[in-house]
């Protein structure tokens, strides 16, 4: 399956089909292994310049109302929605997604353009009544700056305009290293960006075999003002760090472990579909996937029946086909730590109800649907991200071994619990640790609400009103001798 003319037209003169005479790495089609095609090999040279260009087109952004600027992210989102089926394709030809979903991964991404294009207009400052006369106090909100962001592979769309929505709105110019699985996806945003009127120059998207590079730039550059990642805990505590040099403003969106908490009042009518959806939905390679599933006992053998009979629908296959339920995984890295955790909570007990290791038969990546019970506490994959479509059964006895249990990692994302009783319900949405939880809700994530984790999970939000201040400073003003 090779890109379609339409996808070709999107992207332009910012990719090459065959190997070009530039530095250059490929983007490849997990499903088959096959070349896609190939983008520049960016380094701290090609960063630097696009920081200088970045800063160059800030000010005349940044000059506009933002009522012009609304208009013309608008327009953005409304080419991103134009080419919906042609992004899909995109997504789920480079990153092996599903088609059905994939093109939900448009519109997501497209939200978060329209949402930041209202929010913008938002950016209040406030009067303050000044303690003595003569004076007035005030604040604005000002432009944090040249923001540098990276970005991961499994969102290709929506982790880069989670990002640069807010940027644009709040007047800032970026420059964004993508994931090296899926730059094409980055390319194609930011071609449609430009034809929507945002400037040349105002967004850089950085393509780079290899992002540490790259990376210490952005994260050193005293003109980056703002850094934005989103990835895994590891790398986030590694960019962390270099942004330390120069004190910049940071968001970091990293690693989860989300525990499920279902309770024998759940209503599994409800808990099994939203369980599913949160497992095995991108083929459990989300942030917020269901990693650790708590079961209380006198309902665990329904609910694992119940489990196993919604995972046998998901039919494994390559992400383009219209039937596919669950794509192959993004690379053989991925497939390699999947299998690895499966065997090794096998030879700790852990029981294979369902799938348990590649189809062989369709290829390397293609990991299916896996329900594993009596996975002892000390599996890797309690404390590790699965990152795979592995569902990891535990069982529970009282309501305070289950928040115990789901609390019992240094991440908190997401977290989601299923119960009947609404005082339970409140109880355990305030005992557990985690930027988010989901009551009777499996999946939670839209541009309106925030979005983020704490431990070890990240610092601050993206998506509503919340992700357009991670872009902004407020600046205090004293208007004095005006007695
Ligand atoms: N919290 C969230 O919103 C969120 C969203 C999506 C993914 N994630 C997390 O991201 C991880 C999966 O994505 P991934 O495999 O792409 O993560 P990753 O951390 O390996 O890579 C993320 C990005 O960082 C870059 N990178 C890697 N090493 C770098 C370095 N030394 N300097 C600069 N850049 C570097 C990569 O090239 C990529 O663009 C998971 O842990 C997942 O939970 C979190
Ligand atoms: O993987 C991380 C994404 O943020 C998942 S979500 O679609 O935003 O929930």
């Amino acid at each position: 399956m090779k890109l379609t003319p339409a996808i070709l037209d999107i992207l332009g003169d910012a990719i090459s089909q065959t190997p070009p005479a530039y530095k250059a790495f490929a983007s490849f089609n997990p499903s088959t292994g096959e070349v896609l095609a190939y983008v520049r090999d960016m380094g701290a040279e090609e960063t630097e310049a696009a920081i200088t260009s970045a800063q160059a087109a800030m000010p005349e952004w940044a000059a506009k109302t933002a009522k012009e600027r609304a208009k013309i992210l608008e327009k953005w989102h409304d080419l991103l929605m134009q080419n919906q089926e042609a992004l899909g394709l995109l997504v789920s030809l480079e990153q092996g997604r599903a088609i059905k979903e994939a093109r939900g991964e448009v519109a997501y991404a497209a939200g978060f353009i329209e949402w930041f294009a209202e929010e913008g207009k938002r950016a209040y400052g406030r009067t303050i009544p000044a303690p003595v006369a003569g004076k007035q106090l005030l604040t604005v909100q000002q432009p944090v700056g040249v923001v540098g962001a990276v970005t991961p592979w499994n969102f290709p769309l929506s982790m880069i305009t989670r990002k640069l929505g807010p940027a644009l709105a709040a007047g800032c110019a970026a420059v964004l290293k993508p994931a090296e699985d899926t730059p094409l996806s980055a390319l194609a945003l930011k071609q449609l960006a430009n034809r929507a009127g945002v400037p040349e120059g105002l967004i850089h998207i950085v393509t780079a075999a290899s992002g540490a590079e790259v990376g210490k730039v952005l994260t050193t550059d005293p003109r980056i003002k703002k850094f934005s990642f989103t990835g895994s805990t590891a790398v986030g505590k590694t960019l962390y760090a270099q942004c330390a040099s120069t004190i910049k403003k940071i968001s970091l969106e990293l690693g989860g472990n989300a525990p499920v908490v279902v309770f024998d009042d759940a209503d599994l009518d409800i808990a099994v579909p939203a369980t599913a959806l949160s497992k095995f939905r991108n083929s459990g390679q989300t942030c917020v996937c269901a990693n650790r599933i708590f079961v209380q006992r006198g309902i665990y053998d329904a609910f694992v029946e119940r489990l196993t009979a919604e995972a046998q629908r998901l039919l494994l296959g390559p992400g383009w086909e219209e039937g596919t339920g669950l794509g192959p995984l993004i690379n053989q890295k991925a497939a390699t730590k999947v299998t690895q955790l499966v065997e090794e909570a096998v030879s700790k007990g852990a029981r294979v109800v369902l799938g348990g290791k590649v189809d062989e038969a369709q290829g390397p990546l293609y990991f299916p649907a896996t329900i594993l019970t009596h996975v002892p506490r000390e599996a890797r994959m309690f404390d590790e991200e699965i990152f795979g479509p592995v569902a990891a059964l535990y069982p529970f006895d009282t309501e305070a071994e289950g928040i115990a249990l789901a609390n019992d990692t240094p991440f908190g994302l997401a977290a989601y619990a299923f119960t009947t009783d609404i005082k339970r319900g409140w109880r355990v949405s305030q005992a557990i640790e985690a930027g988010m939880v989901g009551l009777n809700d499996g999946v939670m994530s839209t541009e309106v609400a925030p979005f983020g984790g704490v431990k070890e999970s990240g610092l601050g939000r993206e998506g509503a009103v919340e992700g357009l201040e991670e872009f902004l400073e407020t600046k205090f003003i004293s208007f004095g001798g005006l007695g």
